[in-house]
C-alpha cells in the first residue's frame, strides 16, 4: 500500500523529531563541552595570571639581587682600589691639605705614588687619582693652565715631602714666567735644590739632564742594575738625588729644536731609570708608556690616561704657606749637613775574631754606592799616606780607623805605635790618664807633645827597626820569607802586624839636619822590608805636597800605595787626580794603587772625635784585655820623667854590691821607647868623670841628683865615700836634699871656704899608690868655682879614676872646665862623659871627637849626653824631675 501523506508527514516529524532531539543532545554536549572548555580556559587563565605574578616577583627578586650584588662588586671594587692606593701613597703622598706634613721614606724606600684628585666612581670610597713620579715615570700636563698649575704644585709638594731633605733637586723652565705652581718653592733654591733657567737655556737643561743619565749609567748603575730604584732596593741606599724637571713651554710647535726634541725623548725613554723625571706642560709630547697626560679641567671632567675613561676630579692645590715653610725647612736641614755617620757603623757584630795572618782589613766608611769601604794594609798595599788640610778630620779618619780595626782584631793580632808631632795631644786617649784609667788594648807607644823632640821619632823608626831585624831572623829560622808564613810556622810566636802612625810626620822629616837624614834613611828601610814582616806605616800631614824629604825619594813614596786624600788635600793623589777637590765635608778619597785615578773610592767618614762614644768602646775592649798585658809606654814631650818610675833605677837597686860590678850613675831619661836611662858606668879607668855644662842650675842639680841617687841605691852603707861641695849658693837647695839620699856617715859637704880641704885631699887620694879600698864620689856644684884650687881638681880629674876616685861636676860652661883642665890646648880626655845643658854644639867641640861638632840646639829641660867609652855621636836625655 501506498505510504500515506500522513504517515509520511508523521514519519517526517518523527525523523525530524529525533533529528532534533539528536540536535538537542548534540547542543547540550555542545554546551556542556563549552562550558567546561570555558572553566577550563578561566582555570588557566587564572593560573597563567598566577605565574605571571609569581615570575615577575621572581624576576623582580632576581634583578634586586643582580643590583644589590653589583653594588656591592662596586662597593669592595672602590674599597681594594682606595686600599690599594693608600699602601701606594702613604702620608705625605696623599694626605689632605689641612693635615699634610713631611712623611720622609726611608732612604733605600721605592718612592710613593702622588695624589692629584679623586676618581670619580658611585662609591662611598675615596678612591684617589694617583701619579707615579719618582723613580718611575713623568707626567704631562695638558689642558686648562690654572688647574695644571695646581697639579704641578701638588706633585712637587708631595714628592718633596715624601723624599728626604735633599733627595730631590728640582729644575724649572718657566721661559714665560707662567708660574706653573713653581712660585711657592722658591726657598729651595737657598740650599741649590732648585734652579730656575730662563729662555734659551732649555737646550743646556736638557744637554745637562742627558749627560747626567749618561754617567749615572755609567758610573753608578755599571750595568749591575737597572735602575737607581733597584740599586735602593738590592743594596738598602741610595746614592743619587731624583732631579725633577718642570717644563713649562709656550704651547708654540717650534720651541723645541730637532736636538731638544730628541734629548726629550732621550729622557722620557731613559731618564726615570736614572732618578730623572719630567714634568711638561706646553711642549708637544706624544702619549707613551710611562708617561701620565693629565687633562686639566674642571669638575669631573678632568682626565688622567692611568684611569682610562673614569671621570676625574682634580683636588684643590697646596696652600702657598704650607709650600713655603716645607721649602724652608727642608733648605735649612739640607743647609746643615747631614748627620754624622756614627762610629758604631763600623764596629764588627762579634769582636776581635778577625786574624791579621794575611793583612788587616777594616771599613773606613760608607761610599755614596752604599756599601763600606774597606781599606787594607798587607802586602799591598803595605803603608797608608794621609793628607787633609788642618780641620778636614785627618785626627778623625784615623780614630774611626783605629776603631775599625781594633774592634776586629785582638791586640795579639794588631799592635798601635802611635806619635803626634802637633802640639796637642790628639794621641792622649789611648792611654792611661790621670781621670781615665783605662787604654786601648792594641796600643803599646804613644808619643805625645814631640814636635820637639824629634829624636823620639827617631828612636820609634830604630825600634821598628830592630823589631824588622828580629822578624826577619825569626822568618830565616823557619825558613819563611813573609809573615803570613811565619805565623803559620810558628803558631806560638807573638808576631802581631804592627800599625805606627805618625801624625804629621813632616816635622820628623824636616830640615837638613842629622835628625831628618836618619829618619829618612829608616823610614825608607822599614817601607821596603817591612811590608812582609807585617809592619805598617801610615803618615798624616796637613800638607804632603811640600815635603822634600819624602818627594825626593821615589822609591820611598812608592811603598805608600795607599793614599787617602782628605777634601782638598794636595799631591797626595796622583797629579791628574783632582778628586779631592770637591770632596764633601766628612768625606775622603781612599786610593789602594798610588793615587792612580781609575782606584778612587769615596768614602764617608763616620764620627770618632767623641769621646764619650769612643770611651764606651775603649772600657769595653779594655775590660777584655789580656790579663798580663802592660799599659803603653807613654811619652808626653811636655811631662817630665821621675827616676823612681825608671826600670834601670828600679832594676839598679836590685844588684847586690858585692857583684863588684862597676857602680853606674843615672843622669836621665834617654828619648826612646823603652824610657832607657842615660847611664855612665864609673869603672876604674881614666877619664871616667863626668861633667855638667851649663848655666842652667836646675837641671845641672837634677843631672847630679840623679847620679848621686841611683849611685847611692847601689852602695850600701860603708860601700862608697861621698863629698859633696856646694860653690854655687844657687845649687845649696839640691844640695840640702842630698843629705837625706846620701849615707849619713860616709859623707861630707863642703862650701867654697872648705872646698880646698877636700880637694887637697883628694889628690892626694887620687895619686895614691894604691886605688882607694872603696870608690869616693866628689859631687861638686859649680866646679868651675874652685878659682885656685883647680890645679887639685884637674889632679883628681886625671888621676882619680883610676884609683877610684870619680869627679862629677857641675861647670857654668864648657870654656871654665877648659881652664880647670888647664886653658885652651889643655887635654880634655879626663872628661870621659858630659851632659851639656844650655852649652851651644859649637862650645863642645873639644870634648867631642872628630872634626866637627856636635849638633846641639839647647832647650828647656833637654841635655846632650856623650860618654866617650860607649857612644859614638851624643844623644838627647831628659833630666829626671824631683821625686
Ligand atoms: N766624619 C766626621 N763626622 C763628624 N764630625 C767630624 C768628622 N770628621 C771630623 N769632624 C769634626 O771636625 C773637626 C775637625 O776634625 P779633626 O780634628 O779630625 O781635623 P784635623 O784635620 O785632624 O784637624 P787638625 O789637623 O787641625 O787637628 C772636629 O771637631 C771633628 O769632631
Amino acid at each position: 500500500m501506498p505510504e500515506s501523506p500522513t504517515r509520511r508527514v508523521i514519519e517526517a516529524r518523527a525523523a525530524l523529531s529525533h533529528a532534533l532531539g539528536v540536535a538537542e543532545a548534540e547542543l547540550q554536549e555542545a554546551r556542556s563541552r563549552h562550558l567546561s572548555a570555558a572553566n577550563r580556559r578561566d582555570r588557566m587563565l587564572a593560573a597563567a595570571q598566577r605565574q605571571k605574578v609569581t615570575l615577575s616577583a621572581q624576576r623582580d627578586k632576581r634583578l634586586h639581587e643582580i643590583d644589590q650584588g653589583r653594588r656591592d662588586d662596586r662597593a669592595a671594587l672602590a674599597a681594594a682600589l682606595a686600599d690599594a692606593a693608600r699602601r701606594a701613597a702613604p702620608g705625605a703622598a696623599a694626605s689632605p691639605w689641612d693635615r699634610w706634613h713631611p712623611s720622609p721614606a726611608l732612604p733605600a724606600a721605592a718612592a710613593p705614588q702622588v695624589r692629584v684628585g679623586r676618581v670619580q666612581v658611585p662609591a662611598d670610597d675615596d678612591v684617589p687619582a694617583l701619579v707615579a713620579l719618582l723613580d718611575r715615570g713623568h707626567v704631562v700636563i695638558r689642558g686648562d693652565d690654572g688647574r695644571g698649575d695646581v697639579v704641578v704644585a701638588a706633585l712637587l709638594l708631595r714628592s718633596l715631602g715624601t723624599a728626604r731633605p735633599g733627595a730631590v733637586h728640582l729644575t724649572g723652565y718657566d721661559p714665560e714666567h707662567l708660574g706653573g705652581g713653581l712660585a711657592g718653592f722658591a726657598a729651595l733654591a737657598t740650599a741649590g735644590l732648585l734652579t730656575l733657567v730662563g729662555p734659551g737655556e732649555l737646550t743646556a737643561l736638557l744637554d745637562g739632564l742627558v749627560d747626567h743619565v749618561r754617567r749615572i749609567n755609567e758610573t753608578v748603575l755599571a750595568g749591575e742594575h737597572a735602575s737607581l730604584r733597584a740599586l735602593a732596593a738590592a743594596t738598602g741606599r741610595r746614592p743619587e738625588p731624583w732631579r725633577v724637571a718642570v717644563l713649562l713651554g709656550s704651547g708654540h710647535a717650534d720651541e723645541l729644536s730637532r736636538h731638544d726634541r730628541g734629548q726629550l725623548d732621550r729622557l722620557l725613554r731613559t731618564g726615570a731609570a736614572c732618578g730623572v723625571h719630567l714634568i711638561v706642560r706646553g711642549l708637544t709630547v706624544a702619549d707613551r708608556a710611562g708617561v701620565e697626560v693629565i687633562e686639566a679641567a674642571d669638575g669631573d671632567r678632568a682626565r688622567l690616561s692611568s684611569a682610562g675613561d673614569l671621570p676625574v676630579r682634580l683636588d684643590e692645590g697646596p696652600p702657598l704657606p704650607t709650600i713655603t715653610t716645607t721649602c724652608r725647612a727642608i733648605a735649612d736641614e739640607v743647609a746643615e749637613g747631614p748627620a754624622p755617620l756614627a762610629l758604631s757603623s763600623l764596629l764588627p757584630d762579634a769582636e776581635w775574631t778577625a786574624t791579621s795572618a794575611a793583612g788587616l782589613v777594616a771599613p773606613l766608611g760608607d761610599s755614596p754606592l752604599g756599601p763600606p769601604v774597606l781599606v787594607k794594609l798587607s802586602d799591598y798595599p803595605p803603608h797608608a799616606l794621609i793628607a787633609g788640610p788642618s780641620g778636614t778630620g785627618k785626627t778623625n779618619l784615623i780614630y774611626a780607623w783605629m776603631g775599625a780595626l781594633a774592634t776586629r782584631y785582638s791586640p795579639g793580632e794588631l799592635a798601635f805605635y802611635l806619635l803626634d808631632f802637633k802640639e796637642g795631644v790628639s794621641f792622649a786617649r789611648f792611654a792611661p790618664g790621670r781621670r781615665d784609667p783605662s787604654w786601648l788594648p792594641h796600643v803599646r807607644l804613644v808619643g805625645l807633645n814631640v814636635n820637639t823632640d824629634r829624636e823620639f821619632g827617631l828612636a820609634l823608626l830604630r825600634f821598628l827597626g830592630a823589631e824588622l831585624r828580629r822578624r826577619a831572623d825569626a822568618a830565616k829560622q823557619h825558613e819563611v820569607t813573609n809573615l803570613a808564613e811565619l805565623r803559620a810556622e810558628d803558631p806560638q810566636g807573638s808576631w802581631p802586624r804592627i800599625v805606627a802612625v805618625v801624625d804629621e810626620f813632616q816635622v820628623l822629616l824636616a830640615g837638613r839636619d842629622a835628625v831628618a837624614a836618619e829618619a829618612v834613611d829608616l823610614l825608607e828601610d822599614l817601607a821596603r822590608r817591612g811590608r812582609s814582616q807585617g809592619i805598617h806605616l801610615v803618615l798624616a800631614s796637613q800638607d804632603v805636597s811640600g815635603i822634600e824629604a819624602l818627594w825626593g825619594r821615589p822609591a820611598l813614596v812608592a811603598q805608600f800605595s795607599l793614599r787617602i786624600a782628605l777634601p782638598r788635600a794636595r799631591r797626595v793623589l796622583a797629579e791628574a787626580n783632582t778628586a779631592a777637590e770637591g770632596l764633601p765635608r766628612y768625606h775622603a778619597v781612599v786610593n789602594a794603587d798610588s793615587g792612580a785615578p781609575e782606584a778612587n773610592r769615596v768614602v764617608r767618614v763616620p764620627a770618632a772625635g767623641d769621646r764619650d762614644g769612643w770611651n764606651a768602646l775603649q772600657h769595653r775592649l779594655w775590660r777584655r784585655r789580656p790579663p798580663d798585658l802592660p799599659p803603653p809606654r807613654l811619652f808626653d814631650g811636655d811631662a817630665v820623667p821621675r827616676l823612681a818610675a825608671s826600670p834601670d833605677f828600679a832594676a839598679l837597686a836590685s844588684v847586690p854590691a858585692e857583684t863588684g860590678a862597676a857602680p853606674v850613675a843615672l843622669l836621665g831619661e834617654t828619648i826612646d821607647v823603652a824610657a832607657r836611662s842615660a847611664r855612665m858606668t864609673l869603672r876604674r879607668a881614666p877619664g871616667r868623670n863626668l861633667a855638667v855644662l851649663g848655666t842652667r842650675v836646675d837641671e845641672a842639680c837634677a843631672v847630679l841628683a840623679a847620679a848621686a841617687r841611683s849611685l847611692a841605691a847601689q852602695m850600701p852603707p860603708g860601700a862608697a865615700r861621698w863629698s859633696v861641695a856646694c860653690l854655687d849658693p844657687d845649687a845649696s837647695a839640691a844640695v840640702e836634699e842630698l843629705k837625706g839620699v846620701l849615707p849619713h856617715g860616709d859623707t861630707g859637704f863642703y862650701h867654697a871656704a872648705d872646698v880646698a880641704w877636700l880637694l887637697e885631699d883628694a889628690a892626694q887620694e887620687a895619686s895614691a899608690g894604691e886605688p882607694a879600698a872603696r870608690p869616693h864620689f866628689l859631687l861638686i856644684y859649680a866646679a868651675d868655682a874652685a878659682g885656685g884650687d883647680s890645679a887639685a881638681l884637674r889632679r883628681v880629674l886625671r888621676q882619680g879614676p883610676e884609683r877610684r876616685v870619680h869627679v862629677l861636676g857641675w861647670w857654668r860652661g864648657a870654656a871654665l872646665l877648659r881652664e880647670t883642665l888647664g886653658g885652651p890646648s889643655s887635654r880634655t880626655d879626663p872628661i870621659g862623659a858630659w851632659v851639656a845643658l844650655d852649652a851651644h854644639g859649637s862650645e863642645l867641640n873639644a870634648y867631642y871627637p872628630g872634626a866637627r861638632p856636635p849638633v846641639w840646639y839647647p832647650r828647656p829641660w833637654r841635655g846632650l849626653f856623650f860618654d866617650r867609652s860607649v857612644h859614638r855621636g851624643a844623644e838627647v836625655i831628659i833630666p829626671y824631675g824631683p821625686s
